[in-house]
């Protein structure tokens, strides 16, 4: 932040502030919705949450990710610990790996100039895909409280280990430079794909793996849980691939549960299929509230359960500021990708290198309405 950034945000903050004291005096309530970007690094963050904390209390403090207002991350927790199912598999006994994604097959286009400044880490992994994260492998909460929510989130963060460089692989389509607002010699990631490792009894030596882009051939926002192998494969089915439960955020919210059945017929063979639920299907005239209507109403009801919380903030950027600065001085450079490609083939190469396996032969054949 520049000098004239840093006085701007003061006299913006304090005049909210003043409009605040008058509401109290009125017998309101206060309640700030704070949106990204928290700051650029550790420092520049605490700042900010310095500044805030000097004006407002941090239960008058909404830091809104709007990941945490999509149908399927709240679904996380009731998934986890409402499902006897999953209780005894969420482990690093019964699971080999887990992917977080999120695809967009559009570019940086008219945000150019702010994109580069951040790059994918900071508007994406760093903080929705890192939320994301801590639902999947957190503990149980003792309550639905909102602060034992956090509470457990904050721990999963504070367990992650630094990310080596041989665990990134970074990408800048080509023709990202040739916007205007972005720098001709851009260092900036419009592509990333890396392994969080997560020091803790659960989840020590399963890879979380983090991938995000711009220009890509598709888009989605999906949680890959891949199981480890069958002991004792009677059926020699592993070459069809393992059990993966994929919950896709969007576009369509689904959940599906790859697994290995008999192929109908009259020979004991196998095949790949799925058990699954199709939100468009089962849910056909309810209408699922965008990510934005229901933080706001949250703020209005003063459920925190979905903000993030300011020590949250902090070891979210403590995970991610090393990297980001060997970024920014140059020190590692994105590989170029093609736009509507896969991004960097070096990325599916380390997506193998981290143990996911493909499943071959799955033909997924969509459901009738
Ligand atoms: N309910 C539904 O709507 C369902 C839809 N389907 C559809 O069926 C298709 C297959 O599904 P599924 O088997 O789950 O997932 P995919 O085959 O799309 O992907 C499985 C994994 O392989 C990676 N991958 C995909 N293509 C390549 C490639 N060319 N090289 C290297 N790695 C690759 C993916 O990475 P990445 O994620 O980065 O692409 C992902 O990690 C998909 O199109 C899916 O949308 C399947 C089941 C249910
Ligand atoms: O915060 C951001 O999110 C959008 C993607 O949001 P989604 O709800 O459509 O998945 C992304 O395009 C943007 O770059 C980023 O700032």
């Amino acid at each position: 932040m520049d000098e004239f950034q840093s006085i701007w945000l003061v006299c913006s903050l304090m005049s909210i502030y003043t409009l605040c004291l008058f509401s109290a005096d009125l017998g309101g309530w206060t309640r700030v919705i704070v949106e990204k970007p928290f700051g650029k690094d550790l420092d520049t963050s605490e700042d900010l949450s310095a500044q805030l904390g000097e004006l407002f209390e941090e239960k008058q403090i909404y830091r809104i990710d709007h990941y945490l207002g999509k149908e399927l991350v709240q679904n996380m927790l009731v998934l986890r610990f409402a499902n006897r199912l999953f209780l005894p598999l969420w482990n690093r006994d019964n699971i080999a790996n887990v992917q977080i994604v999120f695809r967009e097959q559009i570019g940086t286009e008219g945000r150019g100039g702010y994109f580069d400044e951040y790059g994918i880490i900071r508007d994406i992994i760093q903080n929705h895909l890192l939320q994301v994260l801590c639902l999947v492998a957190m503990e149980k909460p003792v309550s639905l409280k909102p602060e034992h929510i956090r509470d457990e989130k904050v721990k999963v963060l504070q367990s992650v280990m630094p990310i080596s460089n041989e665990e990134i692989v970074l990408g800048q389509y080509e023709g990202y430079t040739a916007d205007p607002t972005v720098s001709d010699h851009s260092n900036t990631p419009t592509f990333a794909t890396m392994i969080l490792r997560i020091h803790n009894e659960r989840w020590e030596g399963v890879p979380f793996i983090m991938k995000a882009g711009k220009a890509l051939n598709s888009s989605k926002a999906e949680i890959r849980v891949q199981f480890k192998d069958v002991p004792g494969d009677i059926f020699k089915c592993k070459e069809h691939g393992r059990n993966e439960f994929v919950i896709r955020l969007q576009p369509k919210e689904a959940m599906y549960m790859k697994l290995t059945v008999k192929k109908p017929g009259l020979d004991m063979s196998t095949i790949q299929s799925e058990l699954g639920l199709f939100y468009g299907q089962r849910y056909q005239n309810v209408a699922i509230p965008e990510a934005y209507e229901r933080l706001i109403l949250d703020t209005i009801r003063g459920d925190q359960q979905h903000f993030v919380r300011r020590d949250e903030l902090k070891a979210a950027w403590e995970i991610f500021t090393p990297l980001l600065h060997r970024i920014d001085e140059g020190k590692m450079k994105p590989l170029p990708y093609s736009r509507g490609s896969r991004g960097p083939v070096e990325a599916d190469e380390l997506l193998e290198k981290a143990g996911y396996v493909k499943t071959h032969g799955y033909i997924w054949i969509p459901p009738m309405l």
